[in-house]
């Protein structure tokens, strides 16, 4: 292939040495390998290498895992890639036609379409554009969508964006597939292949579209001038920050992570200090300071975290077929509580059928039907749409049926088109008025009260109309106005601002059916305690039907003009106590969303359209339905199952699932860290030894670590699937702290069984070893005691781990790293202790349960 496959380079799947080296970026390990770094300056040989051990180990589990989940993760993304739809001939005589091509199979040349919702596939020059706009955020920053439009000259800035077609190019529609040239290709021009270097300036080009942005409305072909590596994307070499938001796994995971690392950095010299004030010791602590802030790591959580979410990720494309493409929103669909839909396309199928047209009296009228046709057809054919969208399908497959001459009864000469557009709903087409020389018609269709607005009538007449669109719109239907007005044929371009003064014709209704699985769906989200909003651009009445249809109390029906004046918090409170909110624009959806979020609510957003994409970005977790636009399916998280929003339960399960293994885990490890850690720090100030040495405490801690690799393997009890799962860092310190002073005061009981025990305080080696078995055995009760889930060979491991802290002192590396066997009489004395911590333990964890603690 002379130009290579159309894939950004930072799209490949990364190498597995790559994968590794990226993860020694991981914070943890970064200081995990500072520590290292002091061990070795004061010569701590032993400690350096248990900590590179552990590094490496870690390391290693870690890239292994995220090289598998990022190929698994590749491979479900690949399941929903976009396609791109481009001009190209079969042989090199057969005429030019229209298909579908995977993106990565683009090449400079081909001539590619774009539609609303489109994502562009490649760097694209554009030969036509109706009211092209698209939003270059990716590139840019900039989050309105800016217009494009063809130029003569690339360099003629000044172009005004235009939304026409010439007549000619209009009447020559039909022709346009034949006459197009291309053949795979379009002959690129010298012009075309000297891209300018460097400035960002580039992405003003009016012209050219670049891939990394989307179509956000109006239509456009142009032809390609960089594929893969070669375009702007690629090449560019500052790009704005991708200001993806703060997700809940952020805030939960990582903000727990960022804790313990400022413990972590802060345990050595408090170590040093305390062990110089009160035991005037040096230096010398220094190794033992180091083995105590490792002591506190979590070093498999990363582990824990990538295997956890990509076990659950890929459980649920095999057996759900949901795919989720971003591994930490699964956790963050766990511990989402408030979902916002879109209706159209969400809840209803999309499918909408003309259900009756009138005038505006209310009397059936099939010219309504008539105009409302004419200006589907001509938006569609003059926008050079590859497909109608749904409402204007449905109006021209009835025109078709309800007039003898089918579509040839809507052929008009047209002259230009401004799309719809989901910001001013509102389409419109332009034509040459029949018989009247000089004359243009324009036909607008939309929104009942966007077209109202534009039209010269009484106040009674507009209030007649708007309860005629109410009562319709009460019944479930979509409502469309249509108007009509006659202008001078003037040469100029036409704009919105020429949709003023309209003759209203009348009112199209239409009937869209809702989703087969919505209802059930509605009911299984609000039985896991989330509660569902709808934040959809239709009118009030169909809104609160649809709901009403779906067993979804609608309750008062916020519509967004009367949010507009509110401030985000009186707006939030609103947002918190309302269900549905109508007539929404693609930013009063991601206003709404914002403000959730910002009042603590873990909000997920499911739409399908180009008019969702804000709503989508702002949300914690992106969810769309496979048939959404190439952009929605592109900035989705998750994608559901085909048709069936009940997958989306699933996923809210699995997503439950696994932030509960990942809470189980660092309830667990962390309490037990913490607690060994009080300890020692309190039995280091008492004794006059250390109380484990650094290489000891290193090799409990890789034994610890490894038998937690088996939560990543754990399936979680009914009872943590029933409420959404939100990891608050500061409730599970509190909870962590709480466990780990129980395991302190284990600990420091075995200490005083110790001293007892091994008579001879200055027997060091036996009293490491009695402390060591302790721990581990303290260990096991804990990973058995505390766990959230079930399965996973957890009492298996747990055996495992206390039969080596029984066994190893006794072992031949027991004496290597200082342990020697201790006197029987400290096993049963233990035994009691173990007994004592147990019973304490399980109350604990019953408290833990009923105040709902993580
Ligand atoms: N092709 C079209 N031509 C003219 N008007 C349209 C067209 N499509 C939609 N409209 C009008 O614009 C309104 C808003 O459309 P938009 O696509 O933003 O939302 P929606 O499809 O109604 O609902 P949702 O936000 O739930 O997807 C519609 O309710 C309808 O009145």
């Amino acid at each position: 292939m002379r130009y290579g496959e159309n894939v950004l380079p930072a799209r490949r799947v990364p190498s597995l040495p790559i994968v590794f080296l990226r993860s020694l970026r991981d914070p943890f390990t970064a200081v995990l390998a500072a520590l290292a770094l002091v061990s070795t300056l004061v010569a701590a040989w032993a400690t350096a290498s248990v900590i590179a051990v552990l590094v490496v180990v870690s390391c290693a589990l870690r890239a292994a895992g995220e090289h598998r989940a990022d190929r698994s993760a590749a491979g479900l993304r690949e399941l929903v890639a976009s396609t791109a739809t481009v001009l190209r001939r079969a042989t090199a005589e057969a005429a030019p036609a229209s298909r579908e091509i995977p993106v990565g199979e683009v090449v400079p040349g081909d001539v590619v379409r774009l539609a609303p919702g489109d994502l562009v596939p490649a760097d694209l020059r554009l030969l036509r554009a109706t009211g092209l706009t698209m939003h270059q955020a990716a590139l840019t920053g900039e989050s309105a969508p800016v217009a494009k439009y063809p130029v003569d000259e690339p360099s003629a800035r000044s172009a005004p964006p235009v939304a026409r077609a010439s007549p000619a190019e209009a009447r020559a529609y039909d022709r346009g597939a034949q006459e197009c040239p291309v053949e795979s290709a379009y002959a690129l021009d010298d012009q075309d292949l000297d891209r300018p270097e460097g400035c960002d300036q580039d992405f003003d080009r009016p012209e050219v579209c670049f891939q990394g942005s989307s179509v956000a409305s109006g239509s456009g072909t142009g032809v390609v001038i960089a594929t893969g590596a070669d375009t702007r994307f690629a090449r560019a070499d500052r790009l704005p920050e991708h200001d993806r938001r703060t997700t809940a796994f952020d805030r939960s995971v990582h903000g727990v992570s960022w804790i313990l690392i400022r413990f972590m950095l802060l345990t050595p010299p408090l170590v040093l200090m305390a062990n110089a004030a009160l035991r005037g010791r040096g230096l010398e602590t220094l190794p033992f300071a180091v083995a105590v802030a490792v002591g506190l790591t979590p070093e498999m959580l990363p582990v824990i975290v990538t295997t956890t979410l990509a076990r659950g990720a890929s459980a649920l494309a095999r057996e759900r077929r949901v795919i989720v493409k971003r591994l930490p929103a699964l956790h963050d669909l766990g511990a989402v509580d408030v979902v916002c839909l879109d209706k159209t396309g969400t809840l209803t199928q999309d499918r909408p059928v003309l259900d009756r047209a009138l005038d505006a009296s209310g009397t059936p009228d099939d010219s309504v039907l008539h105009w409302a046709a004419v200006n589907s057809l001509w938006t569609v054919r003059l926008a050079e749409l590859p497909s109608a969208d749904a409402l204007d399908e449905a109006l021209l497959d009835a025109a078709e049926e309800r007039f003898a001459e089918g579509l040839d009864a809507l052929e008009y000469d047209a002259v230009a088109a401004l799309p719809f557009d989901p910001v001013r709903r509102l389409s419109t087409a332009v034509l040459a008025t029949p018989h009247r020389l000089g004359h243009h018609t324009l036909v607008v269709k939309g929104a009942v009260e966007d077209v109202l607005e534009r039209c010269l009538l009484t106040d009674d007449e507009r209030a007649r109309t708007t309860e005629l669109a109410d009562r319709l719109a009460a019944d479930g239907l979509r409502v469309l106005a249509v108007a009509l007005a006659e202008r001078p044929a003037t040469g100029r371009p036409f704009t919105a601002q020429d949709e003023r003064g309209l003759t209203l014709k009348g009112l199209v209704a239409l009937r869209d059916a809702t989703a087969d699985t919505a209802a059930a769906a509605l009911a299984a989200l609000a039985d896991r305690g989330i509660e569902v909003k709808v934040l959809t651009g239709d009118h009030p009445g169909t809104a609160a039907r649809a709901c009403r249809d779906l067993g979804l109390a609608p309750g008062h029906v916020v519509t967004a003009a009367s949010f507009d004046a509110l401030d985000d918090t009186e707006l939030a409170e609103l947002a918190d106590s309302s269900t549905v909110f109508a007539r929404c624009s693609p930013a009063h959806k991601a206003r709404l969303v914002r403000v959730l979020r910002e009042r603590g609510h873990v909000t997920g957003f499911v739409g399908d359209g180009v008019n969702d994409l804000p709503a989508l970005r702002a949300s914690d977790v992106a969810i769309c339905p496979p048939e959404a636009v190439d952009v929605a399916r592109e900035t989705a998280d998750v994608v559901l199952a085909a048709r069936d929003l009940t997958s989306l339960d699933h996923a809210v399960v699995a997503g439950r699932a696994s932030a509960a293994g990942i809470a189980g885990y660092l309830r667990i490890t962390l309490s037990s860290n913490l607690g060994n850690v009080i300890a020692m720090l309190t039995a280091g100030l008492l004794l006059p030894f250390l109380p484990m040495l650094p290489s000891q405490v290193l090799v409990q801690n890789l034994c610890f670590d490894a038998a937690q690799l088996a939560f990543a393997y754990e399936r979680p009890r009914a009872a943590a699937l029933r409420l959404p799962l939100a990891l608050r860092p500061r409730e599970v310190l509190a909870s962590v702290t709480g466990f780990g002073v129980l395991n302190a005061a284990a600990d420091l009981a075995t200490f005083a069984v110790l001293v007892w025990a091994v008579s001879d305080t200055r027997a060091q080696p036996a009293f490491h070893a009695g402390w060591f078995t302790e721990n581990l055995l303290t260990q096991a009760l804990v990973m058995v005691l505390l766990r959230t889930g079930r399965g996973g060979g957890i009492p298996t491991t747990a055996g495992v781990l206390a039969l080596t802290g029984l066994l190893l002192p006794l072992t031949p590396l027991g004496p290597l790293i200082g342990m020697a066997a201790l006197p029987l009489a400290y096993y049963p004395l233990l035994a009691l202790v173990l007994a004592l911590y147990a019973a304490a333990l399980r109350r604990g964890a019953r408290l833990a349960r009923r105040t709902g603690t993580p």
